[in-house]
């Protein structure tokens, strides 16, 4: 392309998701000129096939719990049926509603929209062309000064004999019916997200995952209280097994295990990881570098090893959460458009998975913090109130991680419900690097799980002496 030639817009996104969307709204409020590529839905995959839908899926699997539980607080309620037609009908409503609302907020913002798959031409060119999402539009050619790739990641099947007879997470939101046997085949987030969900919605559990406990890279005290609620769940754990092979017959699938055991099961759900999305993208037309794993090579600019492309969110493979990807995108918008600088702590990134009950973590796990010098370790495992009138055996653990030498807390976990919720506050006190002093002086609120956080006095052990 010739240098003189003045580009269509400043900045081109493709993908709108949650790092796309926020890149280009923000960039435009500065007064770029912005258009943004989308090639299969408006919100990406948080809103139609991650977090939004998961999120209400796991609120649909909790009624028949507190249905059960309610006949300890003296109600006489009986057990209803399920419906997966109309919780998938609602969800689909929800979710067509939040993709009308990215549509106009783009909009309002003065992006130009373009609806199809992007290929680069070069560095400074970009094709669409005509995706299921809109099979009418036209195919267009566009020149942008800078370009910034937030294409999200897709899924990884395991290499066995019948992967293909599986289904993943962007398959298990429109099951046409709820299965009644379930094979889950990986046990990190979205398998263990989906077990809690398929449980609770009454379908039977097959956990199958090659380490000693599920979530892996989760500190070791929640992993193995998880390990005892995923059985209470009442699903069953294939620890330390791979499948082999994946056979149909008829309606029904066998999972073949490493151990020589056969799982039958109505449908099998692969999640076993997700991979960079940069396939058909054209970057073989440009100087972009991608690592062996397939993600793009950036700078701490977000600088991809092309000047003037910049990648963000889930393509480069790192933290790969929605706040994350957000975070990135108004970052790079702000320095590229507004010259400003803002601080995000992604070190303190904290993290939840939506089992019942559910977990949270933010900072450091025992391991990693006495890895790094000795620690104060603090724990509490306790049976929240609302379950000694219940009867269910469900039980809360909250563990705090303090380096000794400073006294900061480094690092705090939960299994219990409202974890999440919880923790986004203790996400607060960790970036602030607070104190177990000022945990100590803080007053709790009462009667609740959360006040045990601030009441934890002695000292369960002592770590990385
Ligand atoms: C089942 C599931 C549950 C999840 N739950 C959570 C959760 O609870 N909390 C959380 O924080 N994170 C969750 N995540 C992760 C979260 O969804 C991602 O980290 C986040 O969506 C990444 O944002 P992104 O902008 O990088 O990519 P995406 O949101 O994936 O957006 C990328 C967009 O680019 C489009 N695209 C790709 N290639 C092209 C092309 N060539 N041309 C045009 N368009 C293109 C895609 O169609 C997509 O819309 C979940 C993920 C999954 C799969
Ligand atoms: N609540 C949330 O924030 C949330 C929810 C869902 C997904 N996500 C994001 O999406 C990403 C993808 O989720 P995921 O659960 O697919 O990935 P994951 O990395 O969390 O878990 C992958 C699982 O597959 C297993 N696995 C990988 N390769 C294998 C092999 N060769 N043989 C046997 N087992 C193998 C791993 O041991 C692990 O149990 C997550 O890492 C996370 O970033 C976040």
């Amino acid at each position: 392309m010739s240098d003189k030639k003045p580009c269509d817009v400043d900045l081109l996104v493709i993908g709108a998701g949650s790092g796309g969307v926020r890149c280009a709204r923000i960039a435009a409020g500065h007064g770029a000129r912005v258009a943004v590529a989308e090639g299969r839905h408006w919100g990406g995959t948080c809103v139609n096939l991650g977090c939004v839908p998961k999120k209400l899926m796991v609120q649909a699997s909790e009624y028949g719990d507190y249905v059960a539980d309610s006949h300890g607080f003296g109600w006489n309620t009986e057990p209803g049926t399920f419906d997966w037609a109309k919780l998938i009908a609602a969800k689909d409503r929800e979710i067509h509603r939040l993709n009308g609302i990215y549509v106009s907020m783009l909009e309002k913002a003065g992006v130009r929209l373009l609806t199809g798959h992007a290929r680069f031409e070069d560095a400074h060119t970009i094709v669409t062309t005509p995706t299921g999402l809109d099979p009418k539009a036209k195919p267009e050619r566009i020149t942008a000064e800078r370009i910034v790739i937030a294409t999200g990641s897709a899924p990884t099947r395991l290499p066995i004999v019948g992967a293909d007879l599986a289904i993943t997470s962007d398959e298990v939101f429109s099951l046409p019916a709820l299965p009644r046997r379930v094979c889950i085949i990986g046990a990190g987030y979205i398998g263990i997200e989906f077990a809690g969900i398929f449980a609770g919605l009454g379908a039977s559990v097959d956990l199958v995952y090659r380490q000693d406990l599920p979530l892996r890279g989760f500190d070791e005290d929640l992993r193995t209280a998880l390990h005892e609620a995923i059985g209470q769940r009442g699903i069953t754990q294939h620890e330390k097994t791979s499948p082999t092979r994946i056979e149909c017959d008829g309606d029904a699938f066998t999972v073949t295990l490493d151990n020589g055991n056969r799982l039958t099961a109505d449908c099998v759900l692969m999640a076993t990881g997700r991979h960079p999305k940069t396939e058909k993208l054209g970057l073989e037309t440009t100087r972009i570098r991608t690592t062996e794993d397939g993600r793009i090579e950036i700078d701490r600019h977000f600088e991809a090893t092309q000047p003037g492309i910049f990648a963000i969110g889930d393509v480069t493979n790192r933290l790969n959460l929605t706040p994350v990807a957000i975070a990135e995108g108004h970052i790079l918008a702000d320095r590229l458009y507004a010259d400003r600088s803002r601080e995000w702590s992604f070190d303190t990134t904290p993290k939840a998975v939506f089992f019942t009950p559910p977990l949270a973590s933010v900072g450091l796990t025992e391991t990693e913090a006495a890895e790094r010098g000795t620690t104060d370790i603090y724990l509490s495992k306790f049976r929240p109130m609302r379950h000694t009138l219940s009867g269910r055996e469900r039980r809360t653990l909250m563990k705090l991680v303090v380096d000794q030498a400073t006294q900061k807390i480094v690092g705090a976990h939960m299994i219990g419900e409202d974890a999440p919720e919880l923790m986004q506050g203790l996400a607060i006190a960790v970036t602030a690097g607070l104190r177990k002093a000022d945990f100590d002086r803080t007053i709790g609120i009462h009667p609740t799980s959360g006040e045990e956080f601030v009441t934890m006095r002695t000292r369960t052990r002592v770590s990385g002496d």
